[in-house]
């Protein structure tokens, strides 16, 4: 059966397509030789507080249109100022409104690591993220096989990239540790169907090795949901619809970064940690 997965992905094929057809591989290469070297993004996301991967996100699959978003440099701007480690931009058209548009506009507003956030599937795709200057890029994990997850992940290595590569059951961290991954991503939400599991993190994270960077992802409505991942172990969250629906994206960053610090540094900063946030729910997000 096609899952919600799939269907982005074939999606994601046709626009490649389109653009490999007006930009050849050739041209991204020259691109990137003309670049300055990548961020050391995993070093700085191994920072003794919580780092925060704050994301430029218009819409989603779950829950629509999200943000208008008419100055992601101006947000990306917000967010970084505000102290996030990295900021995440979705270049996926059709189901996110993104565009390696945003990611350059991003690129050029900030110095602070830049995701790459797409469903990358072909070596192209890393090329043209280094190309449009990112220092990141996501692997999910589901929907690559080891082969070109190994492959994709070297090669994000070799053009001095850090690959968050994204997994949300056991079998894919196990593929993920397996594929030589330095930092991995524990999605809450389900790709195939879109419920969020807040719990997944706790239930993955004693699989990772001692050296691997964590990060949890999606569904973290604030700075009690931070610090509960933080106290789990959560090195790094990573933020979009909380931060992209807010008054005060300011305030909410500077929110999550002091409440996931004070949990990691073993400080009571009040939360319920260890336990999922009463707001956080296993129902899809679309049906809220
Ligand atoms: O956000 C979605 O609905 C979604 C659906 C299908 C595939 C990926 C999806 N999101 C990508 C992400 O990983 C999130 O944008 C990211 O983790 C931030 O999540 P959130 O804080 O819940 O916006």
């Amino acid at each position: 059966m096609s899952t919600v997965l799939d269907s982005i992905v074939a999606g994601v094929r046709e626009d490649l397509a389109q653009r490999q057809d007006r930009v050849s591989l050739s041209d991204l290469e020259r691109r990137v030789s003309d670049l300055p070297g990548a961020l050391d993004a995993e070093a700085l996301l191994r920072a003794d507080g919580l780092s925060l991967i704050a994301e430029v996100k218009r819409a989603s699959p779950s829950k629509g249109a999200l943000a208008e978003i008419a100055d992601p440099a101006a947000l990306a701007d917000i967010y970084a100022a505000a102290g996030a480690t990295a900021i995440s931009v979705l270049t996926e058209q059709r189901r996110f409104g993104g565009s390696l548009d945003d990611l350059d506009a991003v690129r050029a507003a900030v110095r602070v690591p830049v995701l790459r956030k797409d469903f990358m599937v072909t070596d192209y795709q890393i090329w043209e993220a280094r190309a449009h200057g990112a220092d990141i890029v996501l692997l999910i994990v589901a929907s690559l096989t080891d082969a070109e997850l190994v492959r994709m992940h070297t090669l994000a290595q070799d053009l001095g990239m850090t690959a968050l590569v994204e997994v949300h059951d056991e079998g894919e961290t196990q593929r993920a540790v397996d594929a030589g991954a330095r930092v991995i991503g524990v999605n809450a939400r389900n790709l195939k169907t879109l419920e969020i599991h807040p719990d997944t993190f706790s239930r993955l994270v004693p699989l990772i090795p001692p050296g691997i960077v964590t990060v949890a992802e999606s569904g973290i409505r604030g700075a009690d949901d931070a610090a509960m991942y933080a106290a789990q172990g959560a090195e790094a969250v990573l933020v979009g619809e909380t931060l992209v629906r807010g008054d005060d994206p300011a305030a909410e960053v500077r929110a999550i970064i002091d409440a996931g610090s004070a949990a990691r540094l073993g400080l009571s900063t009040g939360a319920a940690f260890g336990t999922p946030s009463p707001s956080a729910d296993s129902t899809p997000s679309g049906a809220s």
